[in-house]
């Protein structure tokens, strides 16, 4: 049930016509011109406004006829067995809550596109608790008591299944539910068209499962029910194929309906044997009494102890619902042109289960088949909603004569109809292309529901979902980059020439690997995997730094992996240094009983574990660079012009001064054009940023340039730098370079070349960092 482009442009530009007032300048809410939705005038009744109506009411009628069919069926969830002669009453539950839903549906906002109805997966839950609440009550209770018992069972089941589903929808829960993989929602719809095209033929067969099936085809009445059915259904699938015109399946569903009422008055057929033989609704209620059910006298039948007793059903109903819901909503969102609000739909579908509840009405939710139906015909979802609710409510009041102006065989055609169009779309359709795992789940979710039935076919595609979730993770892995200090390294090394040359020779001693998304026990494997392999492959290594900082959770399972990294890591004698796990995580850890600071060295970011990390190959091979002893600022310069009678004449042009820790001696945003070299000391760069916090950029020791951009580019500052120690810097002014070119040019050229190197350098640095965040 796909569309191309062309046609998703149309269902737009109709659903506009239906559902929107004029939008400005021509368009309409999705951006579709006027001219694209077939140019036609937008008046109230202009043919093409005309055209989408009929569509809509001859859809919605087909709608209202399965939604009919289904009513029924779904009734004897409940109503069946033991409670069967609440019959009538429960049909009416039923049919108040379709044309209760269909209202909301059709009322509600031009964003929503979905039909709600009530839902078997909810009704059959209750079915159960309905029939333990029998058996407990059977013996001591009267019948109208466990009636009125079951009824109130049912209102609550709505309240319970309004409430969950609404509170989804208003704390946006359903990004927790929507793991749900591609391949379990075809599943599931594959499976929606297999139940359908099983209950058309039963319905035809007059029969109740495959056994009675094949019985029944030595009965003469069913075998032309089921030639009646299958004949229609044929003709419904190949109008649809061939013709172009929308209304072609709907005007012959009518004009059989028109056939079949002809014949009767020609025939002079009774509507008896007509029941006798099958070609009528038989078992429907003469009328409907006890209208509300769940009327306020009633409720002094109910027994709510026993009803307590369903308290823990209860919890499963809504389970069971929301993920119904979703499962429908994702089947929808993926035919639909739209694309839809999934919160919001929870709201709605919540609110109408909250609206029905009190009236002692049946729980339901969006419903895959008739959002289908609505959008296959590319018909106005309003009116269709709206149809459903009308043909309910004359079959609520009118009863048996209405439900017997349609034949049976085309209810049962209709369902088998939809059920093959179903199964081609959404179990054959890409089947070959996809993922083999995918396909076997998606195929085998059909067979458990073939097998087993409804029920134990989405029990089994939400554990297939969460299983294949885990087996696809785990096999991404959380390590996004593995790469040497030599080539990462802190802002620290970045910006000191001594820590530069060092790390370029001792750089391979550290290794880097970054973690990103869920480390769990799956995950957490691979990343055991990886330290291995670095462990074993490289004879210098000593640090193991691991970044958590993009990591969105760990689990208790994956913090067993980790003391199994550090027990592997020691046994090399290499250290492992962890960055970036969250205070949230250590507690969790320590509540395992897994102390990380005992085996682990940890620090809150990436900057300062890489800093430690080198801080430990360098004390090992280069103790000096780890001093971090101050800095001759007149070495530096003669480093920096390559004379020392250049150096002399620059060092005369500059100033040295003492910061406190803690102060300020550049500040964002200021003007000011000074450079500075770090003599001794430590600062730190920070930047404001977007969200108005502050970020750390780098961190400068003994030897760093900082000030150079306002300096060259008479820009504001573009960063704070802040003395993070007792600081010793030398300063330079532009003014007093610029009075040294013109006294001494070979030395302010000299320095100015450095500066240019000195840029240079920092763009290679972004780009390092620009590498390292982009995996
Ligand atoms: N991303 C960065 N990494 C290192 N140093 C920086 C960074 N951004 C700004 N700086 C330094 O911070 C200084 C702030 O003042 P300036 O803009 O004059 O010059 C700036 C640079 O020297």
């Amino acid at each position: 049930m796909e569309h191309d482009a062309r046609a998703d442009r149309k269902q737009r530009s109709l659903e506009d016509a239906s559902q929107t007032t004029a939008p400005p300048r021509g368009q309409n809410d999705l951006g579709v011109s006027r001219a694209e939705a077939g140019g036609a005038p937008r008046s109230l009744f202009g043919s093409f406004e005309q055209k989408h109506i009929a569509l809509g009411l001859s859809t919605g009628l087909l709608a209202g006829l399965l939604a009919l069919v289904a009513s029924v069926t779904s009734t004897l969830f409940i109503f069946a067995g033991p409670l069967q002669e609440s019959f009538p009453v429960g049909l009416a539950m039923t049919l108040m809550s379709s044309v209760i839903f269909g209202v909301v549906s059709a009322a509600s906002g031009a964003r929503s596109f979905s039909i709600l109805r009530t839902q078997e997966v909810a009704i059959a839950n209750l079915g159960v608790m309905a029939l333990a609440l029998h058996a407990a009550m059977r013996d001591t209770h009267s019948r109208e008591e466990i009636e009125a018992t079951v009824i109130a069972l049912c209102a609550l089941g709505a309240a319970f299944v309004g409430t969950g589903l609404y509170a989804i929808g208003r704390f946006s829960l359903t990004r927790y539910l929507r793991f749900v993989p591609d391949c379990v929602v075809s599943g599931y719809l594959a499976s929606v068209g297999f139940l359908l095209l099983k209950s058309g033929v039963l319905a035809l067969a007059g029969a109740d499962g495959f056994q009675s099936t094949v019985t029944s085809l030595s009965n003469p009445d069913a075998v032309s029910r089921l030639c009646g059915g299958g004949f229609l259904a044929l003709l419904l699938l190949i109008i649809e194929s061939r013709s172009r015109s929308r209304l072609a399946a709907p005007l012959l569903i009518l004009a059989a309906i028109g056939c079949f009422q002809i014949v009767i008055r020609w025939s002079g057929l009774s509507i008896d044997s007509l029941e006798r033989h099958g070609w009528v609704v038989a078992n429907a209620p003469k009328e409907l009494q006890n209208l509300p059910p769940l009327a306020p006298a009633r409720l002094r039948e109910v027994d709510w102890i026993a009803l307590l007793g369903q308290a823990p059903s209860m919890v499963f109903l809504v389970l069971t619902s929301a993920l119904g819901e979703m499962l429908a909503l994702s089947g929808i969102e993926r035919v639909s042109p739209k694309a839809q609000d999934v919160d919001a739909e929870f709201k709605n579908a919540g609110a109408a289960n909250l609206l029905v509840a009190p009236l002692g009405a049946v729980p339901g939710f969006h419903s895959t088949v008739h959002t289908l139906l609505a959008l296959r015909f590319r018909a106005p979802r309003r009116i269709v909603a709206a149809m459903i609710a009308l043909v309910c409510l004359l079959a609520l009041v009118s009863g048996k004569p209405f439900l017997q102006l349609m034949p049976w065989p085309l209810f049962g055609g209709m369902l088998i109809w939809m059920g093959v169009v179903g199964l081609k779309d959404w179990f054959f359709r890409g089947l070959l292309e996809m993922k083999s795992a995918h396909a076997i789940v998606k195929a085998l979710i059909l067979s458990v529901v073939v097998a087993f039935g409804f029920y134990q076919g989405m029990v089994f595609g939400a554990l297939a979902g969460a299983f294949l979730f885990i087996l696809e993770y785990a096999r991404t892995g959380v390590v996004r980059l593995q790469i040497s200090g030599r080539e990462y390294h802190s802002s620290l090394t970045q910006f000191d020439d001594r820590r530069l040359a060092a790390i370029k020779e001792l750089g391979d001693a550290i290794v880097i690997l970054r973690l990103k998304g869920y480390v769990f026990f799956g995950s957490a494997h691979g990343l055991r995997e990886r330290v291995q392999d670095a462990l074993a492959s490289d004879r210098r290594l000593e640090c193991i730094v691991i970044d958590f900082e993009e990591v969105a959770g760990v689990d208790g399972a994956a913090a067993m992996t980790l003391e199994a990294i550090g027990r592997d890591a020691r046994a090399a004698g290499v250290e492992i240094v962890f960055c970036g796990l969250s205070e949230e995580h250590r507690r969790s850890f320590a509540g395992l009983g897994l102390n990380l600071s005992a085996g682990f060295h940890l620090f809150s970011n990436l900057e300062q574990g890489l800093r430690y990390a080198e801080d430990e190959v360098f004390s090992r091979h280069r103790p000096s660079v780890v001093a971090q002893d101050p800095v001759s600022v007149f070495a530096w310069l003669v480093q920096a012009t390559g004379s020392e009678a250049l150096a002399a004449r620059l060092a005369a042009a500059g100033e040295a001064m003492r910061f406190a820790p803690g102060e300020a001696v550049i500040v964002e945003g200021q003007q000011s054009d000074e450079l500075y070299v770090v003599a001794h000391g430590e600062a730190s760069v920070e930047m404001t940023s977007a969200g108005g916090g502050l970020v750390q950029l780098a961190i400068f020791g003994p030897g760093a340039l900082f000030g150079e951009l306002a300096y060259l580019l008479r820009t504001p500052r573009s960063a704070t730098v802040r003395a993070k120690t007792e600081l010793d810097v030398w300063r330079l002014s532009r003014s007093a370079l610029d009075s040294l070119g013109e006294e001494a040019p070979a030395a302010a050229l000299a320095f100015q070349h450095f500066l240019a190197a000195r840029l240079a350098d920092r763009v290679l640095g972004a780009n390092r960092l620009v590498r390292y965040l982009s995996r």
